[in-house]
């Protein structure tokens, strides 16, 4: 690895601010910040200054970590056990932000990224780590989330389980087109900018993905379609949405516009037609506003049928564009006997699937629980969810729109009392009501399945009060990247 890398590593190093030890010292360091909100730094290592340095550890973005005289130095690219020549980039309050230039001492797990596009694209940050290792690092990174926010050090954190092959597993990208050097582009950002990086050979993607992509591109060229241009908030076409059903086989191809009005569109349908025979879908969003949200309220048919169908084991899901699901089939299959595992389900129990999204894991439980109930903010999304009950023929599980926190609040209150809850929130975690709720309603178990360590530690802990845990299991559902999702039983303290 080169130089070359300082944009890319500047960049990516930005999402440190979310992360662990930083925001906190951050937090703390503000109370003594200067007027101007700027804090001084305890950092004496300066800007382009080189620096040799020992990595000791990952941190949560995959950045590897090495101390110069007790500063901390965060290095991407770098894996612990490597020495490394560093030329600092930048400098916060509490650490500096490294550029690798070269590896002195290399680790045994150092792989060669395989896509050619790695240290410019923002999707992956540890595909330079033998697999192995990734999963091992995603152990790695539970283990210290629970020690840390719980104070269970010796806590067993079950081996990550992992992929036979890590590769070609996602089922859905979401990539801005653009212009770019007078090139039509469609891909992803390079971290911490609004560069686009073309991703149309991407590694984690289904092949079919890949060839959608490379296919509208083309037409887009050929046709002559006006791209968005974030900057001036004109032209037409934002983004491409291909989804794929890995079961079923059918494929949605989901275009993202500013504007209603779709120049070309009919020859655009008809080619696509041609060209890519399997699309089974193909819709158009409408997102007029000026956001990085991907897409807008507005969605219409443009060809075929509106929602593409996936099925999960014996369960059907009828998806429409905007409908959220797991990106990683295999995955995902693994994930939810994981849940079903730690449920431990005699047919006898009332089940409470907080977080229900369109019903998936409720409908997963359904066949061994006496009843679920699923609760998820989002209308669609439960409506969705009883579709997809009736789809499978499934009778015993029920949604309901509204907050986990006070639905289940209200619940409790009227005196329902779960046997078992699964809660599987956003990153931020579960809101205190509902924490309070599960403490006060005591069900048996909790399974709680989250895709943040941090919060997921942490609302641990709060349940800790009432309940013990009994198993932690990491899942790898995103390969190559330093993403980790986590099931953890908790069974009432007696
Ligand atoms: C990580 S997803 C899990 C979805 C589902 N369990 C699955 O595996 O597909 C989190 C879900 O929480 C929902 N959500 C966010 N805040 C919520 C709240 N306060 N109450 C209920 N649902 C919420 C979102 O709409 C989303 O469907």
């Amino acid at each position: 690895m080169t130089e070359k890398l300082t944009a890319y590593q500047v960049g990516r190093t930005i999402g440190l601010k979310q992360t662990g030890k930083a925001v906190q010292t951050k937090k703390k360091g503000k109370a003594s910040s200067k007027k101007d909100g700027k804090q001084p730094s305890r950092i004496k290592l300066k800007v382009g200054e080189v620096v040799t340095l020992d990595v000791n550890r990952l941190g949560i973005n995959g950045e590897g970590i090495g101390y110069v005289e007790r500063q901390v130095v965060f290095v991407d690219g770098a894996l612990p056990g490597e020495k490394a020549v560093v030329r600092i980039v930048r400098i916060e309050p509490t650490y500096a932000v490294g550029s690798l230039l070269r590896i002195v001492k290399k680790s045994a797990t150092r792989v060669k990224p395989p896509c050619p596009v790695y240290e410019q694209c923002g999707g992956c940050s540890l595909q330079h780590m033998d697999y192995q290792a990734q999963l091992e690092w995603k152990r790695e990174i539970v283990r210290e989330s629970f020690a840390r926010y719980t104070g269970l050090t010796d806590l067993e954190i079950r081996p990550t389980i992992g992929m036979e092959n890590p590769w070609a597993y996602r089922n859905k990208a979401q990539l801005p087109v653009a212009l770019v050097g007078g090139k039509v582009v469609a891909g992803l950002y390079a971290p911490g900018s609004h560069r686009l990086i073309d991703t149309s050979e991407c590694m984690i993607q289904h092949p079919t993905t890949n060839e959608m992509v490379q296919v509208v591109r083309d037409l887009v060229r050929e046709l002559g379609i006006p791209l968005y241009n974030e900057k001036k908030h004109m032209g037409v076409l934002r983004t491409i949405v291909p989804r794929i059903g890995f079961e079923t086989g059918e494929v949605q191809l989901t275009l993202v516009t500013l504007t209603e009005d779709l120049p070309q569109k009919d020859p655009l349908v008809e080619h696509i037609r041609k060209r890519l025979p399997y699309v089974t879908s193909i819709m158009q969003n409408i997102n007029p506003a000026r956001t990085s949200l991907i897409f807008g309220d507005k969605t219409k048919l443009l060809w075929g049928k509106e929602k593409i169908e996936e099925r999960l084991g014996n369960v059907r899901f009828s998806l429409s564009p905007r409908a959220f699901f797991q990106l990683n089939p295999e995955q995902t299959v693994k994930l939810y006997d994981e849940v079903k595992r730690a449920a431990g389900l005699t047919g006898k129990e009332v089940v409470v699937d907080a977080y229900c999204g369109v019903g998936t894991i409720g409908l997963w439980l359904a066949p061994y629980a006496k009843e679920v109930h699923g609760i998820d903010i989002i209308p669609e999304a439960i409506q969705d969810a009883n579709e997809n009950a009736k789809r499978s023929g499934i009778a015993n599980a029920h949604f309901t729109v509204g907050a986990a926190e006070k639905i289940l609040v209200q619940w409790v209150k009227q005196g329902f009392r779960p046997d078992v809850v699964v809660v599987d929130p956003p990153r931020t975690g579960c809101d205190h009501a509902l924490l309070k709720a599960l403490l006060q309603s005591k069900p048996k178990k909790i399974v709680y399945v989250s895709c943040n360590p941090s919060t997921l530690a942490k609302d641990c802990n709060i349940l800790l009060q009432g309940y013990k845990i009994e198993s932690v299991q990491p899942v790898d559902m995103f390969p190559q990247t330093a993403h980790v999702e986590c099931v953890v039983l908790l069974s009432l303290k007696l």
